[in-house]
C-alpha cells in the first residue's frame, strides 16, 4: 500500500500561553498544501524503514513512520512491514512534513490490517504523535487551539489564489523556537481576522514566531520581503520556520531564477 502525505502552512500563528506540561496553547489556521512524501508499506520478515530523497537525520526508531507503527504495535499485534519513505517535503521548514508522515502511517496501518480505528480514536494516537499530527488526520483548512488537537473547520475566501513556497538552505529548531516566543494573545482573534478579505490580511495576520526567528535568521525575512516586491497579496513565515509562503492572484515569472538551488520552492493553485 503507498500514500502520500502532504505538508501544511499556517496562515497566522499565536503562541498564547506556556503550560505546565512544557507545551504552548496556540492558535493557527492549518492550511493543506500539495508538496508530498510517499510512503510505501508491505510485509516483510524484518522491520526495515529505507528512505530516499531528502536525507533525514537521526535514526529510523526516531522516525515518525516507525513510531506510528511502534504506537498501534503496542495495542495491536501488526505484521512485520518493511516500510519505504521517499522525503520530499522539506524538515526543519514549519511544513509539518514529519508530521504528516506519522499521520498518514496511523491511517494507512488502520486500512491495511482493518484496525476499525474510528477517526476520533486515530485523532488520539496522532495527538501522541505529535502536536501537529492531527491536523493530518482531518487534513482540511481548520481554526486550531490549545496544541494544535482542537479543530474546527473553516472556509477560506481563497480560492483561485496561487500559493508560492519559498525554502532557504536553513533549518530552524521547533523546540528552539517556542523557547524563545514571548506568548501574547491576539489583540482580535484569529477567528475574526481570517474572516477579513485576503488583500487586508498583511500586518493583521500575523505569525508569532517572526518576531524572534527573523532577527536570528534574516534571509527568511528578506523572503518574505521579496515575495511582496513579487505581487504578493499576502505573505507569511509558515509555522516555526524556516519556510515562507505567498499568495498570489497570479504566478510570478522565473520563480527558479530568483530562488535558484539550495533554496526549494514549491506553487499550485488553490
Ligand atoms: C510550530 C508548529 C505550528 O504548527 O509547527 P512546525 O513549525 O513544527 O511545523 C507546531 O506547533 C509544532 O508541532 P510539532 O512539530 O508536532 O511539535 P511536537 O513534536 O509536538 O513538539 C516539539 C517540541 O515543541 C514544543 N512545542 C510544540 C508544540 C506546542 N504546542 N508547544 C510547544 O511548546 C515543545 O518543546 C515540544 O517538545
Ligand atoms: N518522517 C520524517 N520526516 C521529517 N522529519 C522527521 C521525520 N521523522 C522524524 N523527523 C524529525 O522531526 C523533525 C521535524 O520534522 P518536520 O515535522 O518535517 O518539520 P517541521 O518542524 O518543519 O514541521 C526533523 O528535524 C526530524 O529530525
Amino acid at each position: 500500500m503507498i500514500s502520500f502525505p502532504n505538508a501544511k502552512i499556517n496562515i497566522g500563528l499565536y503562541i498564547t500561553e506556556k503550560r505546565s506540561d512544557g507545551f504552548h496553547n496556540l492558535e493557527t489556521v492549518f492550511f493543506p498544501v500539495g508538496w508530498s512524501d510517499a510512503i510505501e508499506v508491505a510485509e516483510s520478515d524484518e522491520l526495515r524503514l529505507t528512505t530516499s530523497g531528502i536525507i533525514i537525520s537521526g535514526s529510523p526508531e526516531s522516525n515518525l513512520v516507525m513510531k506510528a507503527y511502534s504506537l498501534l504495535q503496542k495495542d495491536f499485534d501488526l505484521p512485520v512491514l518493511k516500510i519505504h519513505l521517499h522525503k520530499q517535503i522539506p524538515f526543519g521548514a514549519g511544513l509539518g512534513g514529519g508530521s504528516a508522515d506519522g499521520a498518514f502511517m496511523l491511517q494507512m496501518l488502520n486500512k491495511l490490517f482493518n484496525l476499525n480505528l474510528s477517526a476520533d480514536k486515530l485523532l488520539d494516537y496522532a495527538a501522541v504523535l505529535g502536536s501537529d499530527c492531527p491536523f493530518f488526520i482531518l487534513n482540511k483548512p481548520v481554526f486550531a487551539a490549545g496544541r494544535g488537537e482542537i479543530m474546527n473547520e473553516i472556509n477560506l475566501n481563497v480560492k483561485g489564489l496561487y500559493l508560492l513556497l519559498v525554502k532557504p538552505p536553513l533549518e530552524v529548531s521547533t523546540v528552539k523556537a517556542f523557547q524563545n516566543v514571548v506568548p501574547r494573545k491576539p489583540v482580535v482573534s484569529l477567528t475574526e481576522l481570517i474572516n477579513l478579505p485576503v488583500s487586508n490580511w498583511k500586518n493583521n495576520i500575523i505569525n508569532q514566531f517572526e518576531s524572534s526567528v527573523f532577527p536570528q535568521y534574516p534571509e527568511i525575512a528578506s523572503i518574505k520581503a521579496q515575495l511582496y516586491n513579487l505581487g504578493a497579496v499576502y505573505a507569511s513565515m509558515s509555522g516555526s520556520g524556516s519556510c515562507v509562503f505567498g499568495l498570489f492572484s497570479e504566478l510570478p515569472a522565473g520563480i527558479e531564477k530568483r530562488f535558484p538551488a539550495p533554496f526549494l520552492t514549491f506553487s499550485q493553485q488553490i
